[in-house]
């Protein structure tokens, strides 16, 4: 047995997490494609068919009330909040990331000093963010600019009005410095909004700790939630009383059911709330959460595990793959790595084709990046090591 194999059957006999493979329903396909959807964990099946077959089937429009599908969205937010370092009352979960950028950054725009008319936006943020910035941008009075995240102190004045980042970039793995730069957008008097898409539940995020004012992300990554399961939106305790979304629906009035033409917004998370909640999809979600509950997960030891995880990629990609063959994209240094590596060569989309053929499932991301995301709830070390291998094979 190579040396890489037999290192990779030590580290899973020594990983803490190893077990918890067993909550997800997977088969010998090594599946590095969690970043783009999370695998199905196995108790959401039956609690989806609980939701609809007796709170939908048998409770019928009791069910608002008794099985607590009303408040859902604020309290799948608290279970959530935990893993972004928010205390509760913040989160709230529901419309896709889509939307919620949308809520956060023309809410952030209205909450900077007045006079301010400029948006800063991650050059290499994921297109979704950047065209709705565009549209806030021309709802606001304000323009936008595209600057790399790194540049963001220097780009910063007293036009700034709002910074929209990534956390993590989706495409190169880039984890970028959310305290300094959160810490710099608040010295600047402006306002700022995260995209976590790529970083919730995979790394600590800490938003209460350095200041975020707004964050959002999605659920179907890092925390299973299932394809275009709702996303949630963080709005910072002490920015929710002066939180003026642009999307003020029922669900966020004060007073829902007075059915009252004037709108009056609701106190806390709730105010991030549009319109009726999608229920089936919230519930697979708040079922997928339950992971997280089991005393041994925590976010640290899926922090740690994932850089264990990389590392072994990498060191095995290194060792396995003929010499310039591929570029690594991603940063080596820790504090500079999400939970995904990123590999660069020419034919990258005919290459990615062979390995979900060979059984490694990755992705393609236009026009030369092979994607693999690390989900440490779920992957063990020898099958990092089989990736990396018949990856080679694919390679040469
Ligand atoms: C960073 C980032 N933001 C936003 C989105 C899109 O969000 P949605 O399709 O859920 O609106 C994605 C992925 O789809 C993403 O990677
Ligand atoms: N949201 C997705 C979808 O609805 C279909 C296919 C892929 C996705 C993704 O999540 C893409 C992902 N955000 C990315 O980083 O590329």
């Amino acid at each position: 047995m190579s040396d890489l194999r037999e290192r990779a059957l030590e580290l899973d006999a020594a990983d803490e997490l190893a077990s918890v493979r067993a909550e997800f329903v997977l088969d010998d396909v090594v599946y590095l494609d969690g970043n783009s959807l999370g695998a199905l964990p196995v108790n959401v099946p039956g609690a989806v068919e609980d939701v609809v077959r007796r709170q939908w089937g048998e409770l019928r429009i009791r069910s608002w009330t008794e099985s607590g599908w009303w408040t859902a969205p604020e309290r799948i937010g608290d279970r959530i909040a935990p893993l972004l370092g928010a205390a509760a009352g913040q989160v709230v979960v529901g419309d896709s990331t889509s939307v919620n950028v949308f809520k956060a950054l023309v809410g952030a725009v209205r909450l900077a000093p007045e006079g301010r008319d400029e948006i800063l936006v991650d050059a290499a943020t994921f297109p979704t963010d950047g065209y709705i910035a565009e549209s806030a941008a021309r709802m606001t009075g304000c323009t936008v600019r595209a600057v790399d995240p790194g540049a963001v102190p220097g780009a910063l004045g007293p036009r700034t009005a709002a910074v929209l980042l990534n956390q993590v970039d989706y495409r190169t793995g880039r984890l970028h410095d959310l305290p300094a730069l959160t810490a710099a957008v608040r010295a600047a008097g402006a306002v700022s909004v995260w995209d976590l898409c790529h970083s919730a539940g995979a790394l600590e995020v800490g938003l209460d700790e350095h200041g975020v004012d707004l964050a959002v992300g999605c659920t179907y990554k890092f925390l299973n939630g299932g394809p275009g399961s709702p996303a949630y939106l963080y709005v910072r305790a002490e920015h929710q009383d002066r939180f003026d979304s642009p999307l003020p629906g029922w669900n966020s009035h004060a007073e829902p059911f007075g059915m009252r033409s004037a709108y009056e917004p609701a106190d806390g998370a709730v105010r991030g709330r549009v319109g009726t909640p999608d229920i089936l999809s919230m519930l697979a979600l708040d079922a997928a959460l339950d992971v997280w509950s089991r005393p041994d997960v925590s976010v640290a030891a899926v922090r740690a595990k994932s850089l264990a995880l990389t590392d072994f990629f990498l060191e095995c990609v290194g060792s396995y793959v003929p010499e310039g063959r591929v570029g690594v994209v991603t940063p080596a240094a820790h504090a500079e790595r999400g939970s995904q590596v990123a590999l660069r060569c020419a034919d990258a989309g005919e290459v990615m084709g062979r390995l979900i053929a060979a059984g490694v499932v990755g992705d393609f991301r236009a026009p030369d990046v092979l994607r693999f995301g690390f989900t440490p709830l779920y992957l063990g070390f020898a099958e990092v090591e089989r990736a990396a291998r018949v990856l080679a094979g694919e390679l040469s």
